[in-house]
This record gives structure tokens, C-alpha cells and sequence, in this order.
């Protein structure tokens, strides 16, 4: 139970956060431009606070007890239009944009929809940085770098778009309900639009077993002969692991055997 007397929902992935020092990081990462917010799972409304007093808010909230609270506590910024609350699922909401003018996305995302979150934000065109917090093991693989073990396909549509980098690690003490593992707060600045689900799927067979050879994962999928050649067209050896191949090469790599 948390100072507004609300039991957390399980199911609905809600882990509310208290520590204000983390609230004022958070707010202090936000990208400087003339963006409109909007904030998935507003819950209790505690970072929703500090985002109106910046910025108009368009908020997503699935909880409709939490929307009635959020419609009480805020009224006075919901009558001066500097926050709508949409109830309802947000993934539901989201067809290729989520709204139709440029928006940042900050957010303190509930965990069991959070990758899949970022990823339409990554390919909504009106979505233009993205400041969240999730897992800290999830923060790791959007901001991970070729070469690093954890780098994957989710570092590579990171690095196609823009640039990533892990704001604040966050201690399961920050919230309440606390959660079973370390949390992070990560901010992705996009520079370029791209969405290409072909691409997307050579990724995901490339990174199929990871500790295998890119040759071998690909080998599954694609023609060996045209990869052998497109590997010795982009000096790769033959033995490179998916996890050391650049976001660069990954895009030569998939105009040379798409077709
Ligand atoms: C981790 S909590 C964060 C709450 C609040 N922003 C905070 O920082 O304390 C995640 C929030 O997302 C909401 N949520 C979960 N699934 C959702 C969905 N599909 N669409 C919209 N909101 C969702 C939850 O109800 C909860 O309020």
C-alpha cells in the first residue's frame, strides 16, 4: 500500500515510483524542443506531476480505478488542456502513430509490454525521443554497442534510428510495490526514420543462436552462396559472431541479399 492508499495491480505491471531524486533525473533528461509528452501508464500520477508543470501531457492509462483518481487529482490541468488522459490499453490505441503530432515519450513503462512498447515508439514516424524507464537488463540491450555481449537485434533498430544512452540505474527501493529486479532510465534521441520489417526479420534470424556464427544463423534463411560472397564483399569472417558485426554492416549486409 503507497501514500495514496491504492493497491498495486499485479497484472497490469505496476511498480509505482516514489524516489523523488530519480523524478528530477528524469525530468532533467527530458530532450529540450517543443514536443508534446506523452506518458504511458501515468499510474498515480507522480511523474505526470512534473511533466505538466514543463509541457502539455497526452497520457495513456489502462487502469480505469487510476483513471478516476488521475481525472480527480488533476483537474484543474486535464480543464486547461495541458493533460488528456486516454483510458484504455495503449496498445490498442497504437496503430503506426500513437498520436498525430511530434511527441516525446517519458515514461516509467509497466515491464511485461515495455520492449514491445519501445519498439513501436522506434517505428512511429511522430514519436521523436523516447526517456523510460524499464528493466535494467532491457535498458542494456537498446544501448548496447557492437562488440558487446548483450548487443543484439534490439541494438541494432536502436542504432538505425538514432543514438541510446543509459540515463540513471534504479534500485528495486525507488518503488513501492518494489520489483524483483534493477531498473534503469535510458534515453533513445532519434535522428532518422526507419521501419522495415525484411530488415527486422534478417536481424532476428542472425541473432537465433546467439553464440553460433553469423554465417551459420543466416545460412538458415538465406542463400549461401550470396552470403559468402556478401561477406567477402564487407571483409566478414566467416566465423564472426552476430553480436560483433556493426549496425553499419548489418544494413550492407541486407541490401546485398535481399533481393
Ligand atoms: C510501472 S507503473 C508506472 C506508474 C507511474 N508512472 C509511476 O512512475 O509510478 C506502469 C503503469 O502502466 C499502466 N499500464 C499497464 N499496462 C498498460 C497498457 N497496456 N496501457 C496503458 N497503461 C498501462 C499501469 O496501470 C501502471 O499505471
Amino acid at each position: 500500500m503507497n501514500t495514496h492508499n491504492v493497491v498495486a495491480k499485479k497484472k497490469f505491471g505496476q511498480n509505482f515510483l516514489q524516489d523523488q531524486e530519480v523524478l528530477r533525473k528524469i525530468v532533467e533528461a527530458m530532450p529540450k524542443n517543443d514536443n508534446k509528452i506523452v506518458e504511458i501508464g501515468p499510474g498515480l500520477g507522480d511523474l505526470t506531476k512534473f511533466l505538466v508543470d514543463v509541457k502539455s501531457v497526452e497520457a495513456f492509462e489502462v487502469d480505469t480505478d487510476l483513471c478516476k483518481l488521475l481525472q480527480s487529482k488533476f483537474e484543474e490541468e486535464i480543464n486547461t488542456k495541458r493533460l488528456h488522459i486516454n483510458c484504455g490499453d495503449v496498445l490498442e490505441a497504437w496503430q503506426s502513430e500513437l498520436i498525430n503530432e511530434p511527441y516525446d515519450l517519458v515514461a516509467n513503462l509497466p515491464y511485461y509490454i515495455a520492449t514491445n512498447i519501445i519498439l513501436k515508439a522506434l517505428a512511429d514516424p511522430m514519436c521523436k525521443n523516447i526517456l523510460v524507464m524499464v528493466q535494467l537488463e532491457v535498458a542494456e540491450k537498446f544501448c548496447a554497442n557492437e562488440g558487446e555481449k548483450v548487443f543484439g537485434s534490439l541494438g541494432v533498430i536502436t542504432q538505425s534510428v538514432g543514438n541510446a544512452r543509459i540515463i540513471v540505474k534504479v534500485p528495486p527501493t525507488a518503488f513501492d510495490p518494489q520489483p524483483k529486479v534493477d531498473s534503469a532510465v535510458f534515453l533513445i534521441q532519434k535522428q532518422r526514420d526507419r521501419s522495415d520489417k525484411d530488415f527486422e526479420e534478417l536481424l532476428r534470424v542472425a541473432f537465433t543462436q546467439p553464440r553460433k556464427t553469423l554465417m551459420k544463423n543466416l545460412s538458415a534463411k538465406y542463400e549461401k552462396q550470396r552470403l559468402q560472397e556478401a561477406f567477402n564483399d564487407l571483409e566478414l569472417l566467416s566465423t564472426i559472431r552476430p553480436h560483433q558485426v556493426s549496425t553499419k554492416d548489418y544494413h550492407q549486409l541486407y541490401k546485398k541479399i535481399k533481393n
